[in-house]
């Protein structure tokens, strides 16, 4: 599909993709050539229409009876994605949360390789992480521009995520995955996305809270 026939899709929508990519994947390995969204539906749990709604937005054309050739609908999703090209991204700030994400070999099976990372502390620059060398912050917005990067990661500590999205954005990086607590300021060409495990927590107790209390009652 271009990039002018593409069409926009809503948060819910874009949060699902990755889960039906994830099920399509599962079963081309088992050996299947085709899915329907029915199949995908009852797989996980979900309204058949919405899913339908979902795999059409990708553009995929699905053939009577049989559904969708495996392939071709991966493909789809990838490329509303954006996946099928791999966007290098750099990560600032390697304590536990950043050491977690630079070892985690998923992202870039999701399209996003971390190319290079970056510290303030003196003790940590020059130390090797997970096969990257761990280089100094103040170098980010020109290795950025030299490097064509897109993608910039925060998981260094809150107080100092605006200074290093400020000298991202410098360095041209348009997409910021903020991990910090801390809520950032960018220009409008700047896509932000928050990351918070607290908010799922949030959830998930709640909901056990309300399941206790209707038990109890
Ligand atoms: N999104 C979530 O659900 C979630 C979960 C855990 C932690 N966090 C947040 O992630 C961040 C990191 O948490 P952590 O536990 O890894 O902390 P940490 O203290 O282990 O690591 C923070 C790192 O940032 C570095 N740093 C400090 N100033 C910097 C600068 N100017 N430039 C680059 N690096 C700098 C520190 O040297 C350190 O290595 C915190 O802001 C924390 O609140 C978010």
């Amino acid at each position: 599909m271009s990039q002018i026939e593409r069409k926009t899709a809503g948060v819910p929508t874009l949060k699902r993709l990755p889960l039906y990519l994830r099920l399509l994947r599962q079963m081309q390995a088992a050996g299947d050539e085709y899915a329907s969204g029915a199949v995908v539906a009852k797989e996980l749990g979900l309204d058949p229409i919405v899913v339908r709604k979902d795999l059409a937005i990708t553009g995929a054309v699905g053939r009577p009876r049989l559904g969708f050739q495996m392939d071709e609908i991966i493909t789809a999703i990838e490329d509303f994605l954006g996946w099928s090209n791999t966007t290098d991204a750099f990560l600032a700030g390697i304590g536990n949360l950043g050491t977690a994400l630079l070892g985690y070999q998923g992202f870039e099976q999701h399209g996003m390789r971390i190319v290079a990372v970056f510290d303030a502390n003196p003790d940590l620059i020059g130390q090797t992480i997970h096969g990257k060398t761990i280089l100094d912050i103040k170098k980010l917005p020109t290795l950025a521009k030299r490097m064509h990067v897109q993608i910039g990661i925060i998981t260094a500590t809150a107080s100092v995520a605006q200074g290093i999205a400020d000298s991202m954005i410098e360095g041209g990086i348009r997409g910021i995955w903020n991990f910090t607590p801390t809520k950032l300021s960018v220009p409008d060409h700047v896509t932000l996305q928050r990351e918070d495990l607290a908010s799922s927590l949030a959830v998930l107790s709640h909901r056990l809270l309300i399941g206790h209390r209707s038990i109890k009652s």
